[in-house]
């Protein structure tokens, strides 16, 4: 196993990238099993890594020390455990290019990104390092006058958490922060696509004084072998997951024979509404951000774009524009836009979907399946004459796909917008403050972006409704994933 020369010849500080996994106190550069698997670089193909694929069994370990250790680290007080998560902060602002180095080695997306994506998790550092201070209870006036109420908040304990390949260091940030702030530890398994970027933050979280045991980090391609044991150990409280529907659904189902707390941050179908009266200059800049945004690899993504007839032309024609200026290449290529997609099954799906929408009617304005320089990389794609009956009206896209649907009237998009089991983010571009309301509140979304087209920050809750999930992470709600209430009735207090 040797780490790549490429990769290590970028990094400064080469102890950032571990071949091993965080399982309870230890860093295991083998497992139980003795089988490894590899991390490659989705541009070049370039084996960047070599990983241990651990088993249930050092999961189980890893669970038993989160439980010891999360007793003394929820005995500490809000402030001591923020002055870490606090250093956690300064040592990931620190080592900020390194960090979107290894970002951009496993997932591709362009350094510039790559950077945005780091400091954008490190703000849930900075976020809940504050929050850790401002865990609230209550007094409630007595119902009886020898009674006294008070409500006290208490960290659920041992939390197992799972991430996708998407956004491989903002996401494990936004549930470890959040966890350790209220006092809970906590056993993490990042995509086995992208796991490098994890171990980085886990290596500068026991820098930042973590307790040995509080946190682990298990690199495994059985994903099942980690949702099972997580599901079945009685010692795990609770379980916060981000990633498809599907699998969450499955956790679910099996996290119900613990009745255990869980968070679920799930897939998308957002749509991209513009109306008559819109800024369309400005509509055609939130579109680029919200849809081609880490190329469309993102779950807030517009998916449908509803565009009201008086403007269609116009705003197709200027985005069509727009794409086809787009610089597409390596991730660390100066100046590229668009990297490669994640894997050949992300690549396959977006192919899918144009190929379904040119085969009932749909025209290419921009860009096409078949990019020149092949293997994960794809066109940008702008498509028109799109409709409802089109596979990528009813499925997540999840790559760089613009799908332009014409509408008539507000009625009708609302009804188009909402035809969807999905509720996780929705945006439109109006003037009008009635209908910007109106459209506001009849939108069945857990979050709307309003003449913008990039909603995603810790000071606001990000969550969905419906098969999107349930759950929210950052904010001020951003806490209550990992409390439990308790309320103590004070009774005999006659005086
Ligand atoms: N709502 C959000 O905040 C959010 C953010 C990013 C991505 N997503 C969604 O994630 C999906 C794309 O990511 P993906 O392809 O990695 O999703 P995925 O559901 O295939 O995998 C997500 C994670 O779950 C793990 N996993 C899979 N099966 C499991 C099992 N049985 N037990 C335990 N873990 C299991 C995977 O290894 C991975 O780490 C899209 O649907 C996207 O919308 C949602
Ligand atoms: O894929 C969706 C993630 O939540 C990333 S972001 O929060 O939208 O940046």
């Amino acid at each position: 196993m040797a780490v790549s020369a490429t990769l290590l010849n970028k990094i400064k500080d080469k102890d950032l990238i571990r071949e091993a996994g965080l399982i309870g106190k230890e860093w295991l550069g083998q497992s139980r099993s003795g089988q490894f698997f590899q991390v490659t670089n989705p541009s070049t193909s370039e084996v960047l890594a070599t990983l241990p694929d651990f088993t249930r069994a050092e999961i189980a370990k890893a669970i038993d020390e989160a439980y010891v250790a999360q007793k003394e680290w929820a005995a500490r007080t809000g402030k001591e455990r923020a002055a870490v998560i606090r250093r956690w902060y300064d040592l990931t602002i620190a080592n900020l290019d390194d960090l979107a180095t290894i970002l951009t080695a496993e997932m591709g997306k362009p350094f510039a990104e790559s950077k945005s994506e780091i400091l954008y998790g490190a703000s849930y550092m900075e976020w809940f390092g504050e929050e850790a201070k401002r865990v609230y209870g209550d007094t409630i006036p007595g119902h009886a006058r020898d009674k006294r109420i008070v409500v006290i908040k208490q960290p659920v304990g041992v939390v197992g958490a799972v991430t996708p390949w998407n956004f491989p260091s903002a996401m494990v940030a936004r549930k470890i922060a959040p966890a350790l702030a209220v006092g809970c530890s906590i056993v993490f398994k990042p995509a086995a696509l992208t796991p490098l970027s994890a171990l980085a933050l886990a290596v500068l979280a026991e820098r930042a004084g973590v307790p040995a045991g509080l946190l682990s980090v298990v690199p495994i391609t059985k994903s099942s072998d980690f949702g099972d044991e997580v599901c079945e150990n009685e010692k795990v409280r609770k379980l916060t997951f981000t990633g498809s529907t599907e699998v969450g659904r499955t956790l679910m189902a099996q996290a119900s024979a613990q009745v255990m707390k869980l968070s679920m941050e799930l897939g998308g179908n957002a749509p991209f509404i513009v109306f008559d009266d819109a800024d369309v200059d400005a509509a055609v800049e939130g579109a680029i951000i919200s849809k081609f945004r880490n190329a469309g690899q993102t779950c807030v993504c517009a998916n449908r774009l509803y565009v009201q007839s008086g403007i269609y032309e116009e705003f197709a024609d200027k985005l069509a524009r727009r794409v086809k200026a787009f610089k597409i290449g390596d991730g660390f290529a100066e100046g590229t836009e668009i990297g490669p997609l994640v894997d050949d099954r992300a690549v396959a799906k977006v192919r899918r979907h144009i190929e379904n929408a040119v085969a009932q009617g749909a025209s290419i304005v921009a860009g096409g399946p078949d990019h020149p320089l092949g293997g994960n990389f794809i066109w940008p794609t702008v498509l028109t004459g799109v409709t409802s009956k089109m596979a990528v009206a009813r499925e997540e896209t999840f790559g760089p796909l613009a799908p332009l649907f014409r509408f008539g009237t507000v009625k009708d998009v609302i009804a188009m917008a909402n035809d969807t089991e999905f509720g996780l983010a929705a945006y439109f571009y109006a003037k009008d403050i009635g209908r910007v309301w109106a459209v506001a509140e009849a939108l069945e979304y857990g979050m709307v972006g309003i003449n913008t087209g990039l909603i995603s920050t810790e000071v606001a809750p990000f969550g969905g409704i419906k098969q999107s999930g349930f759950g929210r992470e950052g904010s001020k709600y951003g806490v209550d994933d990992y409390l439990e209430l308790k309320y103590l009735c004070f009774g005999g207090l006659t005086s």
